[in-house]
């Protein structure tokens, strides 16, 4: 039976481990020791938003704090948050077989690079994950969106792909993932709108300010995007460049016409959302900064997501960050924006 490793196990870790394991793979868990006692004390419990779930008592998981313990992993699942792949790749240098296969399951555009950089000679492969897991309790994930995890193709998935296949997962293989990848930061902007509001997905997206500042940076990414020569793939019925004009929609409308997006878990929020509320550092600079450094790579601005960016680096260094009101964050945000 292959061995898979999932390396930072929180909430897409635990999703994806989980699910694996209860499908019958091998998974050992690695992360840190608060996340080990609660998984020893409640096992995992896994829903789905269909209604399917899974669960593994205590005894059947196998968790680590040690990064020795990826040493026998054929492939290694990285689930970090992207400020810790820096960390995450060193400690995988010293222990990852040679013939092991690495797959990057985290937002951003740069982690599976930074991962390769340090991993000479390893098959290190880009995913995305569309969904969104939120914690419910100590060992207790909920699948509270759609979607399927997505995955570069490469021979060397080959193996494991009856693994993805047990635990339910419709994997999806693309011979060229950045456009996936760019699709998601896309989308990934909202977070830190998200993250400034306060307020659970499903109630930021139900009003137009909010929508109005996620349709300015969005606009800005894929103006960048177009210049770049990057068309960003079609993650949803609409394609990302129509999606502006539909945030921008009155309330009533957005509702009737976005029902799908909106259809979440009513206290889902952003992984960013969670990072500020918990003090940690948030993956800003590899979200709404990848929009900024593009810009930069072809000689222009990004004034929204600059700001964007510099908003919520401000609110880290709070302790209790201030929630922005939309009509505040858009006047904000308007200042030096490019009109649609
Ligand atoms: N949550 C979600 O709904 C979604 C998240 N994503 C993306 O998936 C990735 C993972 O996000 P998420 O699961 O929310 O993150 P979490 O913070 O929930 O989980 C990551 C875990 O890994 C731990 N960790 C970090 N570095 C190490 C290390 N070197 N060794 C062992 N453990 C480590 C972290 O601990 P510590 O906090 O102490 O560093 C944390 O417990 C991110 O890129 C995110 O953007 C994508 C789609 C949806
Ligand atoms: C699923 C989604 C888009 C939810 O906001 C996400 O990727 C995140 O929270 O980081």
């Amino acid at each position: 039976m292959a061995r898979i490793c999932i390396y930072g196990a929180g909430a897409i870790g635990c999703h994806l481990g989980g699910r694996l394991a209860a499908g019958g793979a091998n998974v050992a868990f690695i992360g840190r020791r608060g996340v080990g006692e609660q998984l020893r004390q409640h096992g995992l419990t896994l829903t789905h938003y269909d209604g399917r779930n899974w669960s593994l008592p205590p005894e059947a998981i196998a968790f680590s704090t040690e990064p020795a313990a990826a040493a026998a992993a054929e492939l290694i699942l990285v689930t970090v948050k992207s400020g810790g792949t820096a960390q995450a790749a060193a400690e995988l240098a010293g222990v990852v077989q040679p013939s092991a296969v690495v797959v990057s399951f985290q937002n951003g555009i740069g982690n599976a690079d930074a991962l390769r950089t340090a991993l000479p000679g390893r098959s290190v492969l880009a995913g995305m994950v569309p969904f969104n897991v939120v914690k419910r309790a100590p060992g207790a994930f909920h699948q509270a969106s759609e979607g399927e995890p997505e995955v570069e193709d490469s021979s060397t998935l080959v193996p494991h792909l009856a693994d993805f296949a047990r635990a339910g997962f419709a994997l999806r293989r693309h011979r060229d993932i950045l456009p996936v990848q760019w699709a998601k930061l896309i989308f990934n902007l909202n977070n830190a709108v998200n993250a400034l509001s306060g307020l659970p997905l499903q109630q930021e997206l139900a009003q137009r300010d909010y929508r109005r500042c996620l349709a300015l940076a969005q606009t800005e990414a894929l103006m960048l995007l177009a210049q770049a020569g990057i068309r960003p793939a079609r993650l949803t019925p609409l394609p990302a460049h129509w999606i502006p004009a539909l945030l921008r929609l009155p309330d009533a409308l957005f509702a009737r016409l976005a029902r799908k997006m909106l259809a979440i878990d009513p206290l889902a929020r952003s992984s960013m959302a969670d990072d500020l509320a918990a003090g940690r550092r948030t993956e800003i600079d590899w979200i709404n900064g990848e929009v900024v450094s593009l810009a930069q790579r072809l000689g222009q601005q990004a004034p929204v997501n600059a700001r964007l960016t510099a908003i919520v680096h401000m609110a880290e260094k709070q302790k209790a960050p201030p929630r922005w009101s939309g009509e505040a964050l858009l006047a904000e945000l308007r200042e030096g924006a490019p009109q649609p």
